[in-house]
């Protein structure tokens, strides 16, 4: 015996007791309803799976509208309830009108038992379908709205940080693609999480993408997916990341490391808002907003011939340029306060204070790792601190100059090569805090000594 809840819903008293007594061999619960009219103060309504409904009621009339009007009633109690309805032959006009407006399925009077039965029976199975459709659907919005709720607020109210938020007001709006540069560890993806945040599209998901740390063979399995058996390691059917941020924002970080060729694949799926997995021939098309930044100067890069115009073109419809903390100076002492206040909560050391000194060696020194910089120098602070008054020695900042002249690197390679060799030599080999220091990912760290290497 199954489980649902059948209503039956007819004026003629003879059709409503054979079908409850054909129905009742099958179904655990059969109610049926002599007046439409009762339908309004039918209770719980959305406990019923099935509902068999006829379509003309008063006698005589036989314009359907009875039925369409009822099936809209019920709808509206309860939109998830299957309704069959059930009309005289002739009228299959009528009850094609019926399923256009959210009928599941109809039924011929007079009826055959064996196909009534096996319409109820797959009616209850959409409606099942639809229960768990929902059910899901509730699930992954509580998903996306706990890996939505960032605890990542942008603090300082120095006039360039403020005008930045200003223009990511206004554009967040949009839908347009925004390129954002700036300095490593200035906050570029935190102010794409802002965009994201402030849009249209804040119940969707924000995929973050960086590029630098996807390998030159992975880059279309991991952007665009794959089918199972396209490579050695396509165990199974996987999407990518532009698949995942579907009617969501799709950001790129690191957008400057990418090969010329990965450049053209990119662009031809950002240009025909479609891709297709690895392994097939089939496009699937995508709704994503776009955001990308780096720390590279995309427009030296094209006029060197290491970046496409045309992709450049297509990614920065909207520049948002984030200055180095150096130029935010009002920036700084709020944002030591704020990571101060959260590392000492974190390290459970309340009423850690800075003293005036340490603001003045704080506001001197000029950050080149940025935020991400000064938020590892409060950290390591508040860990070694051992009074509730941090002083300027309990900062350890790179405060002598980069470079004496006699050593100055001649090219950029070059000085880059020396300040990951000093990083990591003061941090005896440590990556994650040579990478730190360096305001870089590990991963990207990691790149660059490859690249050395080749
Ligand atoms: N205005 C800010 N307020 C609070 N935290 C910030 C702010 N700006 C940056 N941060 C923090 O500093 C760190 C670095 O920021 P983020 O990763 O956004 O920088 P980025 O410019 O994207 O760096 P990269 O170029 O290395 O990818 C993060 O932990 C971020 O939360």
């Amino acid at each position: 015996m199954t489980e649902a809840k059948i209503l039956v819903i007819d004026d003629n008293k003879s059709v409503l007791s054979a079908l409850e007594i054909l129905l009742q061999f099958e179904y655990k619960s059969v109610e049926t309803l002599f007046n439409p009219n009762q339908i309004s103060s039918f209770p719980n309504m959305e406990e019923i799976d099935i509902v068999l409904l006829d379509m003309n009621f008063s006698a005589g009339v036989n314009t359907g509208n009875e039925g369409l009007y009822w099936l809209n009633e019920i709808k509206k109690k309860s939109p998830n309830t299957s309704v069959i309805m059930m009309t005289a032959y002739g009228a299959v006009d009528l009850a094609v009108r019926a399923l256009k407006q959210g009928a599941s399925d109809f039924v011929l009077k007079p009826w055959n038992n064996e196909r009534l039965l096996a319409t109820v029976k797959s009616a209850y199975e959409l409606r099942k379908s639809k229960q768990e459709i929902h059910q899901l659907k509730k699930k992954e919005n509580e998903l996306k709205q706990v890996i939505n709720a960032d605890k990542n607020f942008i603090i300082g109210n120095s006039k360039a940080l403020t005008s930045v938020l200003n223009l990511v007001r206004k554009v967040a709006k949009t839908d347009v693609n925004v390129l954002i540069t700036g300095e490593n560890g200035t906050g570029k993806e935190l102010i794409a999480r802002e965009l994201h945040r402030l849009s249209p599209r804040k119940g969707e998901l924000f995929i973050g993408v960086d590029m630098g740390s996807i390998a030159e063979n992975l880059f279309e399995s991991e952007l665009f997916g794959h089918i199972k058996g396209s490579f050695t390691d396509a165990k199974e059917d996987r999407a990518g990341k532009f698949e995942a941020a579907h009617k969501g924002t799709l950001f790129l970080d690191e957008m400057g490391n990418l090969s010329l060729q990965t450049q053209a694949k990119l662009l031809s799926a950002i240009q025909n808002k479609s891709v297709v997995r690895v392994g097939s021939n089939k496009p699937i098309a995508v709704d994503i907003r776009l955001i990308s930044a780096t720390n590279c100067n995309l427009e030296q890069m094209v006029a060197d011939g290491l970046f496409r115009e045309d992709l450049l073109y297509r990614l920065n419809t909207i520049n948002i340029e984030v200055p180095p903390l150096r130029e935010r100076e009002g920036d700084i002492l709020v944002l030591a306060e704020f990571f101060l206040k959260k590392f000492a909560a974190k390290y459970d050391k309340p009423g850690l204070r800075i003293n005036n000194l340490a603001h003045e060696k704080l506001m001197e020194y000029p950050w080149p790792g940025n935020v991400r910089e000064l938020q590892h120098t409060m950290e390591r602070a508040v860990i070694l601190s051992e009074g509730n008054v941090l002083k300027p020695t309990d900062f350890l900042l790179h405060s002598k100059p980069l470079q004496s002249m006699e050593h100055m690197p001649s090219t950029l390679d070059e000085m880059e090569q020396q300040m990951i060799a000093r990083a990591l030599e003061e941090h005896d080999g440590n990556y994650s805090a040579a990478a730190g220091q360096l305001g870089i990912s590990r991963q990207t760290l990691y790149n660059k000594l490859k690249k050395k290497n080749k």
